[in-house]
């Protein structure tokens, strides 16, 4: 397991929002977390990412305990994590919002900004195009590149995306998936939570489903799909 999770319980003040996930993420995978509004899956994210804190349980990744550390330890162990929202500096140029997602890197042996920005390039082409615009002037669906170019700066072992289709469009939701999958088929482990249940449950090669801040179910993205309880609970009508 690239990630793993045991018992993991957090929330916040006196509210306790996920209580007692166990889960894993294999090397390689694309999963997705699906679950009720309120069922505590940002929640999780942020707690796997180091944004809130766990308050009993596990959490490792590559082996290594990771509970408990702050965001910028996290992300130099190799988790990058786009959040829902807010996850661009609008004012600043398309290029200066993928320096800014390189700063953890700044003076580490292995990083070269210049290199990366070409990988990232290629990646997302429309990002090289628009490289000296406001970021806040491009599309939603242009902006959530932004948003994950900036995360890919890091050259990252798991990519971590709270419902990065979030707000747009259907064909916009679809370049968002397909671009994700393209990621992940070039080797970045990505975990991310989706309302966008089906079509994020056809292109995962596993799917989790939240609820009351436990996960009730667990499957291949087929099964999830398959399971008439789970569509009946969790799918509905989308
Ligand atoms: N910063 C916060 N402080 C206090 N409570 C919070 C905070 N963020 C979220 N919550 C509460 O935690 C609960 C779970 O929220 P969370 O955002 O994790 O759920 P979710 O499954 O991601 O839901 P959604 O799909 O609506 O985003 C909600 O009741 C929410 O009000």
């Amino acid at each position: 397991m690239l990630l793993e999770l045991e018992n993991v319980v957090s929330g916040y003040g006196d509210a306790i929002i996920v209580h007692g996930v166990d889960m894993g993420v294999e090397d390689g995978e694309m999963v997705t977390i699906i679950g009720p509004n309120g069922a505590g899956k940002s929640t999780l994210l942020k707690t796997i990412v180091g944004v809130v804190q766990p308050r009993e349980g596990a959490i490792r990744f590559d082996g290594t305990d990771i509970a408990g550390l702050p965001p910028e330890k996290i992300v130099k162990h190799g988790i990058c994590y786009v959040r829902q929202n807010d996850n661009i500096f609008p004012n600043l140029s398309v290029m200066e919002n993928l320096k800014m997602g390189a700063w953890p890197a700044e003076g580490e042996d292995w990083f070269d900004f210049g290199d990366r920005l070409e990988e990232v390039y290629q990646q997302f082409p429309i990002l090289e195009e628009r490289a000296d615009q406001r970021a806040g002037s491009l599309s939603g669906g242009q902006q959530q590149m932004v948003a994950m170019g900036t995360a890919m700066i890091l050259d990252p072992d798991l990519l971590v995306l709270d419902e990065p289709s979030a707000g747009l469009a259907p064909k916009l939701v679809e370049e968002v998936f397909e671009k994700i999958v393209e990621i992940n088929d070039a080797g970045t482990t990505t975990l991310m939570v989706e309302q966008n249940a089906r079509a994020a449950l056809e292109r995962s090669d596993r799917g989790i489903v939240l609820d009351m801040g436990e996960n009730e179910f667990e499957g291949t993205g087929g099964e999830l799909l398959d399971s008439d309880e789970v569509a009946e609970l969790y799918l509905g009508t989308d």
